[in-house]
């Protein structure tokens, strides 16, 4: 055998061997991950609520290390279901995660990927989102909402009285996503009452037709989008896209009328995207036709009616569960607001206004603890990484394109991070007189309780959501006491939640209003 031969063969053997090793190395610094099928992957030991599935795969092969990687579909996706990981994430490689998982189906739902929410990392969601901060959702804008939530605030109240008085049950779900979807049409379009009634029949569609894991999960584009064709769900999602459409460009011509009419213009989303886009003050970003500020619109409309209406439907769960909790928040609110009777006339002239909810440290006690074992988004949005990332100080090797799964329902279940986590203790978040803790905040800064996720990607509504919230929690707790209907106990209710892109109790919670007597 001639010496080049054999130099060959040596330099084969040797690079075979270095690739064994690589190969056993890298997949050693893979996070922990049970044993899979071929072609789904792990996709089978998810069942209907991936959350509650998810962190049973985390209790039982999770580890330390609070990560797990599994195969969903054609996905490869890390699961964070502990505070110390979420930490370490958002902490040390936001940016390489900081992109979205390509989705034909939220493709066509976002005028072709030109929402914020499902775009994928780069300059057009840097600019959109910046929009969005800067000019919809600052502290500023919040505040100059304040009458259109005291007005819908109001209506809440006017129709609990009408209840009440009846001496009837109300659907809790019903009420609340009226009062949420008011708030959020007028803040989008500056008008509610039909307009309101159409959005909720579209959003109420859009989210049957986008629920739970879809065939473009499992399988490539292609053959997802022959599945689809062939089980009628193509033509559905483009029934519903051109309804959507056909109500934005209604309220869009109509915002451009008012205009031309020299009308004045309200301050409403559309109304300050149109203008921004006349005056150049767009961030550089380029809405050139109207489908750019429609695909920001119907995002912000989507992102904030169902949010924020199921998070006062857990509240009112756990208060009516938590009947010494109900108590003390009634008698914050009572200190602070007074008693109110339901009445209008009580309602205009000693309404609850920010300065007062400034004022109620338990009820945003309240509030943090219901985010913290009812988070409406469980697992967050999708996340996806842009580049490699050696996490934990490089324990573990992440690969680039491995989509971001946090599981906040989990990590507010971390017995590391909360003691008697299935408690319900707004107490927890009081800081103690004199005491050196620092309270916890849901503002993405404080990595065991993440409702509206952090960094990069992290909602840009908390303070929009946080104003309609604690307005309608604490009208409804001033002008009512509540209770089960007869034969009901609080031991009764069912708190698991029903699958979704929000997580509404499964079985809607119906209670019975009563007016509260007045001192
Ligand atoms: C209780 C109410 C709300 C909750 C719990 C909530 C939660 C969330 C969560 C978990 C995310 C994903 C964060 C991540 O990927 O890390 C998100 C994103 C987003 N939210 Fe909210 N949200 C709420 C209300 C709102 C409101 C009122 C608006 C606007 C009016 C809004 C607009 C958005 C937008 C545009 C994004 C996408 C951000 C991005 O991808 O960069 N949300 N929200």
């Amino acid at each position: 055998m001639s010496a080049f031969v054999l130099a060959v063969a040596g330099a084969a053997l040797l690079l075979g061997f270095f690739y064994i090793v690589k190969n056993r190395w890298s997949r050693s610094k893979l996070p922990p991950s049970p044993s899979s099928l071929p072609l789904v992957g792990h996709l089978h030991l998810i069942g209907r609520l991936p959350h509650r599935s998810l962190h049973q795969l985390h209790l039982r092969y999770g580890g330390d290390g609070g990560l797990l990687l599994l195969q969903l579909g054609r996905r490869r996706t890390l699961v964070v279901s502990t505070a110390a990981a979420a930490a370490d994430l958002f902490r040390n490689h936001d940016l390489a995660f900081s992109s979205r998982p390509h989705n034909a189906l939220a493709h066509k739902q976002t005028y072709g990927s030109r929402y914020i929410s499902f775009t994928p990392y780069g300059d057009h969601w840097r600019r959109a989102k910046k929009v969005a901060v800067v000019h919809l959702l600052s502290q500023r804008r919040v505040d100059a909402f304040a009458p259109v939530r005291q007005a819908e605030a109001a209506a809440l109240v006017a129709r609990t009285r009408r209840a009440a008085e009846a001496g009837e049950a109300v659907q809790l779900k019903e009420l609340l996503y009226g009062y949420t979807n008011s708030v959020v049409t007028r803040a989008a379009a500056g008008t509610a009452g039909t307009t309101a009634e159409r959005l909720r029949q579209l959003l109420a569609h859009t989210a049957t037709l986008v629920a739970g894991f879809q065939a473009d999960d499992l399988l490539p584009d292609a053959a997802a989008r022959v599945f689809r064709c062939a089980t009628g769900l193509e033509k559905k999602i483009d029934d519903m896209n051109e309804a959507w459409d056909k109500f934005l460009s209604e309220i869009m011509a109509e915002h451009k009328e008012k205009t031309r009419q020299g009308l004045g213009q309200g301050g409403d989303f559309l109304d300050v995207l149109l203008q921004l886009r006349e005056e150049g003050g767009l961030e550089g970003l380029e809405l050139t036709d109207d489908d750019g500020i429609k695909a920001i619109a119907k995002d912000l409309i989507a992102a904030a009616t169902d949010t924020t209406a199921v998070t006062l439907e857990w509240a009112m769960a756990e208060l009516i569960r938590n009947p010494r909790v109900m108590a003390k928040l009634q008698d914050e609110i009572a200190r602070v607001a007074g008693i109110g009777n339901g009445n209008a006339e009580h309602l205009i002239t000693v309404a609850i206004g920010d300065a007062e909810l400034n004022r109620m440290g338990y009820l945003r006690a309240v509030v943090k603890e219901v985010f913290r074992l009812h988070p409406t988004a469980p697992l967050l949005l999708p996340r996806e990484s842009m580049a490699a990332a050696g996490v934990q100080g490089g324990r573990y090797e992440i690969p680039a394109k491995t989509v971001l799964l946090v599981n906040v329902w989990a990590i507010g279940r971390d017995p590391a991070a909360w003691d008697a986590p299935e408690e319900f203790r707004p107490e927890r978040f009081l800081q103690v007189a004199g005491g050196e803790a620092k309270a916890v905040d849901l503002r993405g800064t404080d990595y065991q309780l993440l409702p509206f996720g952090a960094g990069r990607r992290i909602c840009p509504g908390i303070s929009f959501a946080l104003a309609a919230l604690e307005l309608a929690l604490a009208s409804l707790l001033r002008h009512f006491d509540w209770e089960l209907p007869s034969g009901m106990r609080p031991a009764d209710l069912d708190m698991v939640e029903a699958p979704g892109l929000s997580t509404p109790p499964r079985v809607p919670l119906v209670l019975v209003p009563k007016l509260r007597p007045l001192a």
